[in-house]
């Protein structure tokens, strides 16, 4: 498996200090606050489960799973929502946490259906930024890295459903995803 990756660009060290991080500056923002923390599966879950451990005071996890249509490395714009949340959120201040965001779609539809059950407030926290090829308008208020405009898999992130146990993240082949 790891012999399909180009270039590991993050390793798991990396993102642990990262996710440290970003955990210290949550634990800040959002004193007093009771966060409503949403895991967008399935690529965000290790992500996820880094970040919040390094949130030192009172907050609320939840999953949503959504998908976005398309094949393996480009989505289509709408987004499908195949687990909602277990619980109402009108009023709370919800933190989404994302693996990846590309061309902004998903995260446009995610934050737009918030605004339509009328949050306090909606912030999104991502450990990767792509924004060579942002189509919608997303502004992400904490981000792990930026990456350049490659297929990324590793550290939740696949390719076809493999790829996302890799302990890192790296640049998948494109002989890998071109051949299909
Ligand atoms: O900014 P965008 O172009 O919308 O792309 C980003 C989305 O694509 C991936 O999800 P995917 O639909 O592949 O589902 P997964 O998390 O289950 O892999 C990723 O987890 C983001 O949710
Ligand atoms: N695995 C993976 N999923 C994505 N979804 C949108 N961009 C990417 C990417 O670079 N890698």
């Amino acid at each position: 498996m790891n012999s399909d990756i180009k270039e590991v660009l993050y390793t798991r060290e990396d993102i642990k200090n990262i996710a440290e991080k970003i955990g210290s500056q949550l634990t800040k923002d959002y004193a007093g606050k009771n966060p409503l923390v949403i895991c967008v599966l399935k690529g965000a879950f290790l992500f996820m489960a880094d970040v919040v451990r390094e949130i030192k005071t009172y907050a609320e996890i939840d999953f949503m799973d959504v998908s976005s249509y398309g094949d393996g490395t480009e989505s289509t714009g709408e987004i499908k929502i195949i687990k909602d949340l277990d619980v109402p959120v009108e009023g709370r201040n919800i933190l989404i946490v994302e693996d990846i965001i590309d061309t902004g779609r998903t995260l446009n539809c995610l934050v737009a259906l918030f605004e339509h059950r009328k949050v306090a407030s909606v912030k999104i926290c991502t450990l990767l930024d792509k924004p060579d090829r942002r189509e919608k308008t997303v502004k992400p208020d904490y981000v792990g890295f930026k990456v350049p405009n490659e297929f990324v898999v590793g550290y939740g992130l696949d390719y076809q459903g493999f790829y996302r146990n890799l302990p890192y993240v790296g640049i998948l082949k494109p002989e890998i995803y071109k051949n299909n």
